[in-house]
């Protein structure tokens, strides 16, 4: 057994108290062995000043979006997606998914990302990037069946089962997989029971966006005569496996029934303001006792990946939703970034704690605007940034050290990255 000691700083502990204490890790195993006054580890990496913590869980994106920054802002989500963002996917190849999937893991594994979802086109190249480097994710192929023929709308949804059916525990099982239908109302409903039917035989979960715009559930309201996800129920889609994208509009029976079914909701805070969707009812929904997780959406209606960004816009938005500046506290902010996200995903990660995996960021406190603390998990809410992280460390394993990363050459792939976004955009023009 090779292990790794995290020494000389403070630890987040599942409570949310701060101790100072010391992290052994088992890296053959990828576990974190023990915390506070632990025996001496094969190699260490310095925590002075830092605070160690769960690993960030990016629990809804389309990494390789990255290529699409800043390619078209300021619309709303159907004029976006139609006029700007579909017609230059359209233009995609797998080695374009793997360049700015590549981009993607650089900048959340140095902003302390251990953990993501990602629901795109060409998903074996995901898991590829994945897989090299040495994160962990929950992968899906997205569905979209509307403007296709019965023919393609039925392959597009068996390349998603193919795909969560082959690649289920890639990377020394590091990836998991979904079936991933991309919304209620971007995916034909029989096609959508159909295929959710074999997802559950197959023991395969689901990913979906559902409830984001006001826009997207009168139409289902009008057609069934049911809200989205009472609908949804109908289809089999709502498990304590399953997560949703979202959450936005959604009402007090909506509420309690993902709270009945288990599903999570992954809060997507920025690209629900930036798309002027709306303000997801977090409060109440975490009060209800669903498992809500934070997302980023993709990096083209955020438009960075940084987690840290996600749960302070998490906080406030949540608390200009519910008219009360005591709503989604500080703590709530951090859990929702980190256990709520692993409970979403389904890893055994996201708190600090003997025989969890060994999934951690490390927070540098030694800069100005993390002075003074009087309250760390305060800061980690309210003042820390993604660049703060100083170390990440995935199933045991170093990621990034000192703010160098280990894994990666962060040099070629943003050269790579920056080169084929501009042939793409030149391609879709
Ligand atoms: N195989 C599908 C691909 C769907 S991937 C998931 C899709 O979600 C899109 N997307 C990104 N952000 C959002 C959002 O906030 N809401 C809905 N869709 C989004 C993204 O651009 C991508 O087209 C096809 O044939 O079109
Ligand atoms: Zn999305």
């Amino acid at each position: 057994m090779t292990t790794l000691e995290i020494t000389g700083g403070r630890v987040l502990r599942p409570d949310f108290s701060v101790e100072r204490a010391d992290v052994l890790v088992d890296q053959d195993a990828g576990e974190i062995l023990d915390v506070g006054d632990v025996p001496e580890g094969d190699e260490t990496l310095d925590a002075a000043d830092c605070l160690v913590m769960p690993g960030l869980v990016n629990a809804h994106t389309h990494a390789a979006m990255t290529l699409l920054r800043g390619y078209a802002d300021d619309k709303p989500l159907d004029a976006w997606l139609q006029e700007d963002i579909w017609p230059a996917e359209a233009e995609l190849t797998a080695a374009d998914v793997r360049a700015g999937t590549e981009l993607a893991l650089v900048e959340m594994i140095r902003g302390g990302v251990t953990a993501f979802a990602d629901m795109y086109f060409e998903e074996p190249a995901v898991a590829d990037a994945v897989a090299d480097a040495g994160v962990r994710a929950r992968l899906g192929h997205g569905v979209v069946t509307v403007g296709k023929d019965d023919e393609s709308a039925r392959a597009d949804n068996e390349e998603s089962l193919d795909f969560a059916r082959e690649y289920d525990g890639y990377a020394d099982g590091r990836v998991k997989t979904v079936y991933a239908p991309h919304s209620l109302t971007t995916v034909d409903d029989a096609l959508l029971a159909e295929f959710t039917a074999e997802a559950r035989g197959a023991g395969v979960p689901l990913h979906f966006h559902a409830n984001e715009t006001a826009g997207e559930v009168e139409p289902i309201v009008e057609s069934e005569g049911e809200r989205p996800l009472a609908h949804a129920d109908d289809l089999g889609m709502l498990t304590e496996d399953d997560f949703l994208a979202h959450g936005v509009h959604v009402d007090g029976e909506e509420i309690d029934l993902l709270a009945a079914r288990g599903t999570a909701v992954v809060h997507c805070p920025a690209s629900n303001m930036k798309l002027a969707s709306g303000m997801a009812p977090v409060q109440r929904l975490r009060e209800a006792g669903v498992t809500v997780a934070l997302g980023t959406d993709g990096a083209a209606s955020n438009n960075d990946l940084d987690v840290f960004d996600e749960l302070r816009d998490a906080a406030m938005l949540g608390k200009l939703a519910a008219e009360d500046a005591a709503a989604v506290p500080a703590e709530a902010a951090v859990e929702m970034a980190t256990a709520g996200g692993a409970d979403a995903l389904g890893f055994d990660s996201g708190r600090v704690e003997a025989g969890a995996n060994a999934d951690l960021a490390v927070v540098d406190f030694d800069a100005p605007h993390l002075t003074p603390v009087h309250d760390h998990v305060s800061h980690l809410a309210y003042a820390v940034r993604g660049s703060d992280v100083r170390h990440t460390v995935c199933d045991g394993r170093v990621l990034m050290e000192d703010r160098d990363l280990v894994t990666l050459d962060e040099a070629e792939i943003r050269g790579r990255a920056a080169d084929r976004a501009a042939d793409l955009a030149e391609r879709a023009d």
